[in-house]
């Protein structure tokens, strides 16, 4: 399957952003890039908010968000629904985000991690299957909170 991401980042993870795209641009995978597009301060919900629609709506496969901590552009992505978004700064959570967690957003800290490690675990996102069985009993409880809001 040829996937295709969507990715965003805060000014604290552009450069960040910058460093995946190119790894990404290396392995081949298609992405569109939300921004934000410099280093000039901006607001990571509005990012987190774009991305999070487009993957939600079926555009996207995945999205990639970023920045400083991944907190706050992760916290904003869950409040779509739909969103799974996973904060991960090691490959086993990253894989475990996808394997058992069925997420669709995988969130970074720019001032966390570096770029190596960051690209370690987009592909081990990206390579992972969701497991189903169990883990999709889960899933639906969380989507059932979410419509409890309604
Ligand atoms: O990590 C973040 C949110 O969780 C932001 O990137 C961070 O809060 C931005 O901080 P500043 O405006 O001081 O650069």
């Amino acid at each position: 399957m040829k996937l295709k991401l969507a990715i965003g980042a805060d000014h604290a993870g552009f450069r960040l952003k910058e460093a995946v795209k190119k790894h990404l641009d290396k392995r081949g995978i298609e992405y569109k890039d939300f921004g934000t597009y410099s280093e000039e301060s901006c607001d990571y919900p509005d990012i987190a908010r774009d991305v999070a629609i487009a993957v939600k709506n079926g555009e996207f496969d995945f999205g990639i968000l970023i920045c400083g901590t991944g907190i706050g552009i992760s916290i904003a992505a869950n409040k779509i629904k739909g969103i799974r978004a996973a904060l991960c700064h090691d490959t086993f959570s990253a894989k475990a985000a996808r394997a058992h967690n069925n997420a669709n957003i995988l969130a970074m800290g720019a001032r966390v991690i570096g770029e190596g490690l960051a690209c370690e675990i987009v592909d081990s996102f990206l390579s992972a299957q969701f497991e189903g069985g169990r883990h999709q009993r889960r899933v639906d409880k969380i989507h059932e909170i979410e419509n409890m809001q309604d």
